[in-house]
């Protein structure tokens, strides 16, 4: 090799290898895109990171800045087919530098020394810049991923009505972190490790080639002998490791599902510690998680033996590695055809061959794996388009009161919890809903806020931002008391907070409107329903459902409650399910319903 000339040739050889392999590239990923399931699937995700469409643009012209991860992705390739030609480079240099210390040349090893440095240099700079380029290209990846997963999740309440829809998903945190996570990863890994092997795979060869003599086989001269005994060497590898493998790919998915499921169950344990702890139930708790945990262990023993067996074969292939171009070069070293720099060029060069082929073996249960992670996305995808495409009753908007019209709720398995229910409310004017346990009081009120699909018939209230739902346990977020109690606005201001606080009879917290912890492990249940109506307060909305939002609370609390919002918000309907007597004379009608559908509208409970 002529090192003068060199920058010039690997210039050459750069922009030449590169015109091809971009080609290729594009190619092979479109057919790919087009023809695979899972190069479908992975379009469909990520598709419109590297090419919005005119409508994801929002029907603005194409700018710079949308070519961003196209030219990301040239510019990976880029460093890439440098990454091979560092290789070349060095591969070069090893023979050049053997050749001199055998020839016992001191100019030639200094020069090697000289150009060694060089080279190393050129590699650490590359390394640098190649981490650099491939990281920051995953993080503004998985930026987009996850807003685009976000916005599918919280669009429509596809997060809580896709307990409904079909596919189910299970872990959908999993699949919006993990998952996610993984595509971005899996996929730069694969698609930019198919490329280097590839060209290092062409190249190597044609190194290998031009070192490599005939060889004497069962009294036949095979030509180029090397290069057919590498491939056969790694086809055969591949061939039993792919063997040895196999069963690590459902092992490995097996664990990541189980130690999810440990997790969760230590999770729970976390946060119904205190009823747990009530009933004294650690003996139980401890045989659920430990039968949770054995399972994890089983699976790891598995793990363990398989992979046992797999490394060990992986170990031996690779160290009979390191001695096959040497036993096989060695002769013509002897024989004086060949110089010690080119043993060593064809044991490097083999190295790489070896490398770049073992690739398709390596990649194997990786490929598996990330198939997996296109199957849970698309699996996400497809439920939160399920669950916005959910028929649910028809909710007409009407600034003030509520009217329903033919209104029936059903189970999830058809029978009818109430059927055919007209009413009308007008503003100021408030509801009980009343019936035994189990007869559709909640699942009603879920109907009215739409999030129950079982439910045919037409209801027109105000708008979903007029509407407040208060629960039996009230949802309190994490952050300041300020932001519980605004909750879902994002503030209220020292003033407003402090006398809603007073009007909840919660006006020992007041200051602590600023403390940042979890509330709903430190205020007691009543003084969550209390909060709960200090938000009614707050937010003022048109129509407001309690579903057992004063259980918790005294009956003169719950009077007070109850005329704190009438006070307030004399326009407001309200819309409560409860128990207690001493809730009717709050209301001014009483839906009592029975089990199996039926239902009575009156003024009183007679
Ligand atoms: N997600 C669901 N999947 C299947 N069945 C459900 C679901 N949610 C509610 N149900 C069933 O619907 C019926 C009505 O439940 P709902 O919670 O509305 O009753 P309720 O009258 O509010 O009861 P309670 O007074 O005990 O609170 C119950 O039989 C319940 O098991």
């Amino acid at each position: 090799m002529d090192w003068n000339q060199e920058l010039l040739n690997s210039a050459i050889w750069l922009a030449r290898t590169y015109a091809v392999t971009l080609v290729a590239f594009v190619v092979v990923m479109g057919v790919l895109a087009r023809t695979t399931v899972w190069g479908r699937q992975f379009w469909a995700l990520s598709g419109a990171w590297f090419w919005p469409s005119t409508a994801e643009l929002g029907g603005r012209p194409r700018q710079w800045r949308d070519w961003k991860p196209l030219m990301g992705v040239a510019l990976i390739l880029f460093f890439v087919l440098l990454t091979v030609r560092v290789n070349v480079l060095f591969s070069f240099w090893y023979n050049g530098f053997y050749t001199a210390l055998q020839g016992l040349d001191q100019p030639a090893f200094w020069t090697h020394m000289h150009l060694f440095a060089l080279l190393a240099s050129l590699h650490v700079v590359r390394a640098l810049v190649n981490g650099y380029i491939r990281s920051a290209f995953s993080i503004h990846w998985r930026e987009w991923m996850n807003d685009r997963l976000l916005t599918r999740w919280l669009d429509g309440r596809a997060y809580h009505l896709g307990r409904y829809a079909s596919p189910e998903v299970d872990n959908p945190e999993q699949r919006i972190q993990q998952d996610a996570t993984s595509l971005v990863g899996d996929t730069l890994g694969l698609s930019m490790g198919l490329v280097g092997s590839v060209v290092s795979v062409v190249e190597f060869t044609g190194i290998l080639w031009g070192l490599s003599g005939p060889l004497a086989l069962a009294g036949t001269e095979v030509p180029q002998a090397m290069v057919f005994l590498v491939y056969i060497y790694v086809i055969v590898a591949t061939f039993f490791a792919v063997r040895i493998g196999r069963p690590l790919i459902s092992l490995n998915f097996l664990n990541e599902k189980l130690t999810a499921t440990y997790r969760y169950l230590l999770m729970r344990l976390r946060e119904y510690g205190e009823s747990v702890a009530m009933y004294r139930g650690e003996a139980a708790e401890r045989v659920t998680l430990e039968r949770g945990f054995m399972a994890v262990i089983a699976n790891a023993w598995a793990t363990l033996w398989r992979t046992l067996k797999f490394d060990g074969y992986n170990l031996s292939i690779s160290q009979v590695a390191v001695i096959f171009p040497f036993l096989i070069q060695a002769p013509r070293l002897f024989a004086g055809t060949i110089k010690l720099g080119d043993v060593m060029q064809t044991a490097q060069a083999f190295g790489q061959v070896e490398e770049a082929l073992s690739f398709f073996r390596t990649s194997y249960d990786s490929f598996a794996s990330y198939r997996a992670v296109l199957d849970r996305l698309t699996g996400f995808t497809g439920n939160t388009d399920a669950a916005r495409a959910l028929t649910m009753p028809t909710l007409a908007a009407r600034p003030e009161g509520l009217s329903l019209d033919h209104l029936t709720v059903r189970r999830p398995d058809g029978r009818v919890l109430t059927a055919d229910l007209s009413l009308q409310l007008d503003p100021g004017q408030a509801l009980l809903i009343r019936g035994p346990s189990g007869s559709g009081k909640t699942t009603l009120l879920r109907s009215l806020a739409g999030l129950w699909p079982h439910a045919q018939g037409n209801a027109a209230r105000p708008d979903d931002a007029d509407c407040l739902f208060l629960s039996q346990k009230p949802y309190l977020p994490l952050g300041t008391l300020r932001h519980a109690l605004a909750y879902p606005r994002a503030t209220l201001d020292d003033a407003q907070a402090r006398a809603i606080l007073d009007q909840v009879q919660l006006g020992h917290l007041a200051d602590q409107l600023e403390v940042d912890r979890d509330w709903s492990q430190v205020l007691s249940p009543g003084e969550q329903q209390r909060l709960a109506f200090g938000r009614v307060v707050a937010t003022r909305p048109a129509l407001v459902f309690l579903d057992e939002a004063t259980s918790a609370t005294d009956t003169g609390l719950e009077h007070s409650l109850y005329s704190l919002i009438r006070r307030e918000l004399p326009q407001a309907v309200l819309v409560s399910v409860g128990h207690r007597e001493t809730l009717a004379p709050l209301h001014d009608q009483v839906l009592q319903i029975e089990l199996g559908g039926g239902w009575k509208l009156g003024t009183s409970l007679a």
